[in-house]
């Protein structure tokens, strides 16, 4: 399985305190990957670099078939490139229904000419209901956004994400404030979307990761301190020792 995402060697500090240190670790092209460690671990610093936030001092990220370096470019050609963020709070348009937010997320996704006098079309009318039924919001397309519940908000966020079809989703903590019937569906959707694209969800909840059944990269002092299944990295003693037996 060739990487989506490559990262090599990469340090950042902040005034003189080094929040990444020489991270290297790489992503698959179809995976779903776990990213967990204790607080000021590194993982917000990474998906801002990731997504040209934050460039590093050092070191090299590369993305896609030919590599090309992430670090020429700026954030919006990032999300071009096919890499989307889905922050922890979800930045729905709360007076929009559900469907209109979706076809503004299509929109968005065209460049600046194609938008001028851009009105939807059969075929993304389509697509915003394919998108919808993908995020489990076939039946509240009508409704407001600002009615949904939490984790349904989360998902209209997903979906509008999905619209301009990423090929690598970074998700952060998307359990947080969320019912157990929410994490489960929660659970359910990011297996589903990692089994054609990447997705790497940084996440504190433990029974949350568990239920992901995938690959764990552990951050700690901003460098790979384990990589594996859960149940390897639980094992590990300075896994115990810097995260879990704290
Ligand atoms: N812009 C910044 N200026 C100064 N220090 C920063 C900045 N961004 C991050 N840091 C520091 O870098 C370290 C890593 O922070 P980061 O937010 O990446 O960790 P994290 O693993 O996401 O933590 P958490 O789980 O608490 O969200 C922390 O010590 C943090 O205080």
């Amino acid at each position: 399985m060739s990487a989506l995402l490559e990262v090599s060697g990469i340090s950042k500090s902040f005034d003189g305190f080094k929040a990444i240190n020489n991270l290297s670790f790489s992503i698959n092209a179809v995976e779903l990957r776990a990213v967990i460690g204790p607080n000021g671990a590194g993982k917000t610093t990474f998906m801002d670099i990731v997504t040209g936030k934050t460039t590093p001092d050092d070191g090299e990220v590369r993305f896609g078939e030919n590599g090309r370096s992430l670090l020429k470019m700026n954030e919006a050609q990032i999300a071009r490139a096919g890499i989307g963020r889905k922050f922890q709070r979800p930045t729905v348009f709360e007076d929009q229904t559900v469907a209109d937010n979706l076809t503004m997320a299509l929109k968005a996704d065209r460049n600046p000419f194609a938008v001028l006098g851009w009105r939807p079309s059969r075929k993304s009318q389509a697509r915003v209901l394919a998108l919808a039924d993908e995020v489990g919001l076939s039946a509240q397309l009508t409704r407001r956004a600002g009615e949904l519940s939490h984790g349904q908000k989360q998902w209209l966020e997903i979906g509008m994400l999905l619209a301009s079809a990423p090929r690598l989703l970074l998700v952060d903590e998307p359990a947080a404030g969320m019912t157990l019937a929410e994490r489960e569906q929660t659970t359910t959707l990011l297996c589903k979307l990692a089994e054609t694209r990447a997705v790497v969800v940084v996440e504190h909840d433990m029974d949350f990761v568990r239920r992901l059944n995938c690959k764990v990269t552990v951050l700690h002092q901003g460098s790979v301190l384990a990589e594996g299944s859960l149940d390897h990295v639980t094992r590990n003693p300075n896994v115990i020792d810097v995260y879990l037996g704290r």
